[in-house]
């Protein structure tokens, strides 16, 4: 699996304030990786550093398995926040001063604002553009350059339902043509709809980080009642046991990912224990996610 973004041990401080805590992650080509996390967790500061306008405090980071260089830099299309367009102008005329600056060549800019579905607009001032329109041109900007990464903080933001829903089918197209991105968010339902792999971060520090579908399947738990004295002790010796909780006589057991309840019932089942009440449920991801935002506090 290519690595296109490796980070490692990386801290930011703004004086007393850890902003991002020894933070390690991997991103794979063709990956739509979020960042979530509630505001202020780090995720504009980690995107900062990554893009070279924030300095890191320690650790590293490389792009494509090199230090990042001026050069490597043009590999990433990022929007941090909207570009500053001129209102009067069209977009094809903004796209001409940003292609300009970039050094991008001007016959890209058609194919962007067809891509964005602003080509029928593309003579009208940016004034006169939606919410919706206006992020739909920063991420034409973004790509007139022909990144291999696009980095994008907060896309949706601001935008109405129609707006948010077409940016986020925007972004999956742009993955789809084999482009990796790179979105902060702290929408978990943006993370669960966009992207295939994420992290969490909290106050700076990395919660979690693994795929969406992974996560999607849901962790399973168990409520089982067996008239058993050694239960709660076979439970606790189950390897497939994450947690295990006695609540009113029932056990309640976490399960790692991909064991199932039947895997526990043939394990009492071994150990001489026959159930009389066995229930599954599965976690959502929010509920996980909540989970584990709520176990950092308690930690
Ligand atoms: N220039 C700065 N000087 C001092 N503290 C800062 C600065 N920039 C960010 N911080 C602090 O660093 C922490 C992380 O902020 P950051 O903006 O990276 O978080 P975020 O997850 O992107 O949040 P949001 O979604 O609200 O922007 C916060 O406590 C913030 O107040």
């Amino acid at each position: 699996m290519d690595t296109v973004l490796k980070i490692e041990n990386l801290t930011k401080q703004y004086g007393r304030i850890t902003a991002v805590r020894n933070l390690s992650l991997e991103v794979h080509r063709g990956n739509v990786f979020g960042i979530l996390g509630p505001n202020g967790s780090g995720k504009t500061t980690t995107l900062g550093i990554l893009l070279d306008v924030i300095k890191k405090t320690s650790g590293s980071f490389s792009w494509f398995g090199q230090p990042p260089t001026k050069e490597m830099r043009k590999k990433i299309g990022a929007i941090l926040e909207t570009p500053i367009f001129y209102p009067y102008l069209s977009a094809v005329k903004n796209l001409e001063i940003v292609a300009e600056i970039k050094g991008a060549p001007v016959d890209r800019i058609e194919p962007v604002l067809k891509k964005v579905e602003l080509y029928e607009r593309r003579h009208d001032k940016f004034r006169t553009y939606s919410l919706g329109m206006k992020q739909r041109l920063s991420i034409a900007s973004a790509l007139l350059c022909d990144p291999e990464v696009m980095i994008l903080d907060e896309p949706t933001n601001g935008l109405d339902p129609q707006g948010i829903a077409e940016i986020r089918e925007l972004i999956k197209q742009i993955a789809r043509e084999g482009k990796t991105i790179i979105l902060a968010s702290h929408l978990l339902d943006e993370v669960q709809k966009v992207c295939t792999h994420f992290c969490v971060l909290k106050r700076g520090s990395l919660l979690y980080s693994g795929s969406v579908e992974e996560v999607n399947k849901g962790v399973e738990s168990v409520e089982v009642i067996a008239d058993a004295s050694d239960m709660e002790m076979v439970l606790q010796g189950y390897p497939m046991a994450a947690k295990v909780v006695e609540e009113d006589g029932k056990y309640i057991v976490t399960l790692e990912n991909g064991a199932r309840a039947a895997d526990l019932n043939a394990y009492l089942f071994s150990k001489g224990i026959t159930i009389s009440h066995l229930l599954t449920q599965r976690k959502s991801l929010e509920k996980q996610f909540l989970e584990l935002l709520a176990e950092s506090d308690n930690a």
